[in-house]
């Protein structure tokens, strides 16, 4: 089985989080904060996240928030929750948590939650269950879960929840692995899995497994690497991960790499980028950890008897 170019894929990183001039971080400079815990989430997976200057991002991230205690993508943008998680997930990655005034953010997200108990992603009120998924995982890493009314948010996300199993952007909405992986986390972090019909939702779900072994967002579509995330948790936390073929996921994770560049695509032979760098690790550092684990366990079950665990992957998006 070929390896995780690891080496490669940090030294790619690394130059993509210098570059400044070139068409992608042009395209990317509205979304940099995003990019920063996509770059240095994957960097602390492979376990290199010594090699960031910690104080020179915190300075920058710092820069980037708003007097509503909300962060933009980048200095002078907007607030949006989008970007708000990602700051607040970078500076849990760096332990920094003392260098912002949670009451405030915790305010900002407060304010961003509507009469229904939907979630809005900024003052221009988009409502969409990621931001459901954004606005609790945001505050359960600040600790701060108890000032939204989570009820009404476990509700309306329910109200998304289609015939098939799956959920939607909104009440109606067509089911998608991206919005599942948003319910699906929202309800975990709330303690109500039990409204989810695993088996159903289950079955929605290794169905997005192709003969390639990638997995997809919806029926018909092309396999895509970072589907191999969203799917893959939310199989993980319906503990129904052993009704896909992880083997052949992993096959299908190792092909997208640019073994002599570094970086990850979206499928087989495409442009790598940081975006499908992230997850294709997210999704295939705990997959090998997963098939090396149950293999030794396999091998020594026969004296010490291991319940073989599921690893339980963090709160990444
Ligand atoms: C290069 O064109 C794009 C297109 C969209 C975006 S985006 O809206 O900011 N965004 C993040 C994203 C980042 C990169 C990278 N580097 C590349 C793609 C990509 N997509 C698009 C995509 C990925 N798989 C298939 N598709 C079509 C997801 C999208 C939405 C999203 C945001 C945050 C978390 C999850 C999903 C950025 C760049
Ligand atoms: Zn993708």
């Amino acid at each position: 089985m070929a390896e995780l170019a690891t080496e490669k894929h940090v030294r790619y990183i690394l130059t993509v989080e210098k570059r400044k001039d070139n068409f992608e971080s042009v395209v990317m400079e509205h979304l940099r904060m995003s990019g920063a815990y996509w770059g240095l989430t994957a960097l602390d997976l492979l376990g290199k996240l010594d090699s960031v200057d910690v104080d020179e991002v915190t300075s920058w991230l710092l820069s980037c928030q708003h007097e509503s205690g909300g962060f933009g993508g980048n200095i002078g943008h907007d607030p949006h929750i989008l970007y708000t998680l990602s700051a607040v997930q970078v500076l849990a990655l760096f332990d920094k948590m003392d260098v912002i005034d949670v009451d405030k953010v915790t305010n900002y997200i407060v304010s961003l939650q509507n009469v229904d108990g939907s979630f809005s992603g900024d003052m221009w009120g988009e409502v969409d269950t990621r931001f459901s998924y954004i606005a609790i995982c945001c505050l359960s890493i600040l600790h701060r879960l108890d000032k939204v009314n989570v009820e009404k948010a476990v509700k309306y996300i329910i109200s998304c929840k289609n015939m098939d199993g799956g959920f939607g952007c909104t009440p109606g909405g067509e089911s998608h692995a991206g919005q599942i992986f948003c319910c699906v986390g929202a309800l975990a972090i709330t303690g109500s899995l039990d409204l989810v019909d695993k088996d159903l939702l289950g079955w929605w779900l290794c169905e997005r497994q192709v003969k390639s072994g990638g997995l997809n967002g919806r029926p018909e579509k092309l396999p895509d690497v970072c589907y191999s995330w969203w799917v893959l948790s939310s199989l993980t936390m319906i503990d129904r991960v052993h009704w896909i073929s992880k083997e052949k996921l992993i096959r299908f994770i190792l092909d997208c790499q640019d073994t002599e560049n570094g970086g990850i695509s979206d499928r087989p032979d495409d442009a790598v980028d940081i975006f499908h760098t992230f997850f294709g690790v997210a999704g295939g550092v705990p997959l090998i950890f997963l098939l090396v684990f149950y293999s030794i366990c396999c091998a020594k079950s026969c004296h010490l008897g291991f319940p073989c665990l599921i690893w339980e992957p963090p709160h990444l998006f």
